[in-house]
Parts: structure tokens; sequence; C-alpha cells
């Protein structure tokens, strides 16, 4: 294929391989990390908007918040991609909405959204946060000199949003939920938001289907597929009014089809990004032991030791606020953000941009830009304050913005907040003893997951319940 007219400037074409064997190239010199390479290419070309061909897809990458504005607010942008990930990802199945355009989308989101809206959602969130802090708390009671805290977040996150679906939460030993866990993990780390190199060449699962990752996708997709078809037989058969609060039932007593993919896109949406913020939150604390002291300053200057903490507290305590934010902005779990496909010929800054063109969209330099951050290389929950009250940032969009916005960012942020807040009340986090510091370097992936690393939590104030 040659390149389109007027394509936005990028890096030259090979025949069959487009620019791939340079995006890895590059992508190797620095760890795998994706969003690094996007950034270089933007500095060398000149441009906000780079043009690339991965395989046979065409993509382009956008990296400043004002030309992500004008693709989040044009309907030709609206939908994902169509590319081999998306179609194995909804394993076949519906595509339920994450992957859904139309209005099979807006009636799902719908849906999902006032289920977590409403009073009755709002606190059944709390109820199952509150539930899992327990667990959390104990776990690091056990061995407090050496806590690797993503380890034990993880599966807590996993099960908050398992309760709110299914009504129950799932045993930590158990070994299907263990295989879960695993397989998403390594799902996290094999493929990037274009769907990697899977989506840009599909016949290599013929040739080499371990190292595309294909025979990974498949088992987790049959995992997801009988944990989650179970769960939905067992509410048929199980039909009581104790289940009458959680997700499966609602939609159930609405509609039976779809179900699946609703559940396995709250569930691959939701399970590393909370426990990857509050895991970096913690390793961020035993880097600046200043922010750190301030945090519980906060925390003690506005809760008594046995007063509990809710969601609507948030704004009692503004550096707390803006120290989770900060987290979020420096560490950029989601690099490269939901990508887009072009649903007809479109102009983009002075480009055309081809009907079926993959938009990538590059939130790692959005929450890095010198321009808009100053000095966005430094730690600085500062930046979020103004008269000593915390104060939301225009260019701050770590959930995304506009209509696909994070369907997940309510129960997000009551988990981020409420988790944090507590923990740090109830314990100051510190290093290993003779051990250097963990390195706050990112894996590479879907998800940038910190790397595992394990701190001594000492209790400053017991947990009162
Ligand atoms: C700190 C935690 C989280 C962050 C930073 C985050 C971030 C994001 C981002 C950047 C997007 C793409 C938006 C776009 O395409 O414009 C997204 C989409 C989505 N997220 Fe989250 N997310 C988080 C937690 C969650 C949780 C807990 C859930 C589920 C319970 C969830 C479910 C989803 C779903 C279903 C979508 C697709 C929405 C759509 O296509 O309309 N997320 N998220």
């Amino acid at each position: 294929m040659r390149k389109p007219k007027n394509f936005p400037p990028g890096p030259m074409w090979w025949p069959l391989v487009g620019s791939s064997i340079e995006m890895k190239r590059e992508s190797k010199l620095v760890g795998g990390r994706q969003q690094i390479v996007l950034e270089k290419m933007c500095k060398k070309w000149k441009t906000n908007v780079i043009g690339l061909k991965l395989g046979s897809q065409l993509v382009v990458c956008v990296s400043t918040f004002n030309v992500l504005k004008k693709v989040f607010d044009n309907e030709a942008f609206f939908a994902r991609p169509n590319n081999f990930f998306i179609k194995l990802r909804t394993i076949g199945s519906s595509p339920g909405i994450t992957c859904a355009e139309g209005k099979l989308f807006e009636e799902h989101k719908k849906f999902v959204l006032k289920s977590l809206q409403s009073r009755i959602g709002k606190v059944a969130m709390e109820t199952k946060i509150f539930e899992e802090l327990e667990d959390v708390i104990q776990l690091i009671n056990l061995q407090p000199q050496k806590v690797q805290f993503g380890k034990i977040m993880q599966p807590a996150v996993v099960n908050i949003i398992w309760s709110l679906i299914a009504g129950e939460r799932i045993k930590r030993s158990d070994p299907q939920f263990l295989t879960l866990l695993r397989l998403l993990d390594e799902r996290s780390k094999v493929f990037d938001m274009g769907g990697g190199t899977l989506s840009n060449f599909p016949w290599l699962r013929f040739v080499a289907p371990d190292w595309v990752g294909y025979t990974l996708i498949n088992n987790l997709n049959m995992e997801l597929k009988n944990f989650f078809t179970k769960t939905i037989d067992d509410h048929h058969q199980n039909w009581n009014e104790r289940q009458k609060n959680d997700l499966i039932y609602s939609y159930v007593s609405q509609k039976h089809d779809q179900l699946l993919m609703i559940i396995l896109d709250l569930f691959v949406g939701g399970a590393h990004s909370s426990a990857a913020v509050l895991d970096f939150a913690f390793l961020l604390m035993l880097h600046r032991p200043d922010i750190k002291r301030k945090v519980q300053a906060n925390l003690d200057e506005a809760f008594a030791p046995t007063e509990p903490m809710r969601y609507s507290d948030r704004n009692r305590v503004p550096y707390l606020e803006a120290t989770l934010s900060e987290v979020m902005r420096y560490c950029h779990v989601f690099p490269v953000g939901g990508s887009r496909r072009a649903l007809q010929d479109t102009e983009l800054e002075g480009y055309t941009i081809p009907k079926d063109t993959t938009i990538l969209i590059d939130l790692y330099s959005i929450l890095n830009s010198k321009e808009a951050w100053g000095d966005p290389e430094n730690f600085r929950p500062e930046r979020f304050i103004v008269n000593d009250k915390f104060e939301a940032i225009e260019n701050y969009i770590p959930f995304g913005i506009g209509r696909r916005r994070c369907l997940g960012e309510v129960l997000a942020r009551r988990i981020l907040f409420l988790v944090f807040a507590e923990v740090m009340r109830r314990y100051d986090v510190l290093p290993e003893e003779g051990k250097p510091l963990p390195s706050i370097m990112a894996q590479p992936g879907i998800t940038a997951l910190p790397q595992p690393y394990n701190a001594r939590f000492v209790e400053r104030i017991p947990y009162y319940k």
C-alpha cells in the first residue's frame, strides 16, 4: 500500500511490514515502552500527529491535549479499532461496551453507569471497598516488615469489581482466580494499545502462536468465558432475593445476551488499573518521605483516629487528593489510552485521516507536556493546590474525556481515595531495612505496572472497624 495523500508524517514504510520494524527496534531500546517511542517520533518529525503503517493497518498517534480534544469531540473518531486483537478480545461474541458502537454502546454504557451511579450503587461500592480493605489490612498485619502491596491489592480490586458484578467475592486461594490473575498479568505485558504484533500480522499466529501471544489470549479467553458463564448460569439456576442488587441480576432480568462481554469489559478494564495506581502511590511515598509526612499530617488534622472515612469526606484532605492526582499524572498507568477508529475519511490538523485508520491516544505525552505542566519530570502534588484547596487541571485526563471516557471512573476514584487514605492513616510506609530504594520505572505493557517491590508497614494508628 502506498502512503495515502496528505497522511501525517512518520517513519518510512517498507513493503509488507510498513513501519513495524522501526517501531520494534526503537521500542527495544527503551525497554518496550511504546509511549517513549511515540514521544521520540513526534520530536523527530516535529508533529503532534504521527502517521504509521503497522502490518496492513494505518495508524496515527495524537500527542497533545488540543489535538486529542479534537479527536474526542469528533463523532467520526468515535469507534474502536476493528483489528484482529479486538476480534480475539471479544471472544467472537458481542462487542460489550469497550468495543461497541452505536445504539448497543449507548444502551450498555447507560445501563452500567446507572447501576454504579445510583444511590444504591454508591453505597454498595463503598461497602465492598471497606470489606476488601479489612482483608488488605489483615494481610499487611501478617508480615508488616515485608509487604508487597501490589500483590495484596490487585485481588482486592478484582474482588470489589466481582462482588458488584456477581454479588459475591472470590476466595484469594481459589485456583481458578489465581489462574485468571496470572493470565491477565501476562496479557497486559504481551500486548500494547495497538494490539501488538498479533494485530499487525495476524498470520503469525500460524507460525509462532506463543511468541505473538495468540496462545496466551486464547487461554485467557477460555478461562474468562468458563468463569463468567458458570456465574451467569448460577444466577439463572439460583434466582433469589439475595442476589437482587448485583449487576448480573439486574441485567438478566432485562436482557440475556450481551452480558458476557459487559462483564469481561469491567473485569479487564478494572483488573489492574486501580491496584497499579495504589502500588505506585506507596512506592512514591518511599521515595518522597517529605510528601508522605504532609499527607499524614493532612489526615491526622482532618480525622480523629476512630472516625470513619467516606469518599464524600475527600474535600477535608486536599493535599491527599492532590497527591493521588499527581501519582496518576506522574505514573500514567495507561500511557496510551483506548484507541479509536476513523469511521470515514476525516481531516485532523490539516492531515487527511483515511477511513478505518486506528488512532492511538498518547496520554503519556499529554500528562508529561512541558508546556502544560512546566516541570512534568517532578513529582509535585502542590501543582493541584490553589489557595489551600484541591483544584482540577484541564489537561489532567487520566480517565479520558467525552462519551467514551472510563466507565469505571466512579468506582476507581472511590477505591483510590478510601484505600490510600485509610492505609496512610494507619501505617507509616518505609523501605525494607538494608535494601536500596526500589525503582519507579514501570514494566512495559498496556497497563504500566510498577516492578514488584516490598515495603515495611509500621502501624501508626490501629484500624477501627
Ligand atoms: C485508576 C484506574 C483507571 C484508569 C486510570 C482508567 C482509565 C481509562 C481510560 C484512559 C479509558 C479510555 C477512555 C477512552 O477511550 O476515551 C478507560 C476506558 C474504560 N475503562 Fe477505565 N480506568 C480505570 C479504572 C477502571 C475500572 C475500575 C473499570 C471497571 C470497573 C474500568 C472500566 C473501563 C471500561 C469498560 C472502559 C471503556 C469505556 C468505553 O469504551 O466507553 N476502568 N479507562
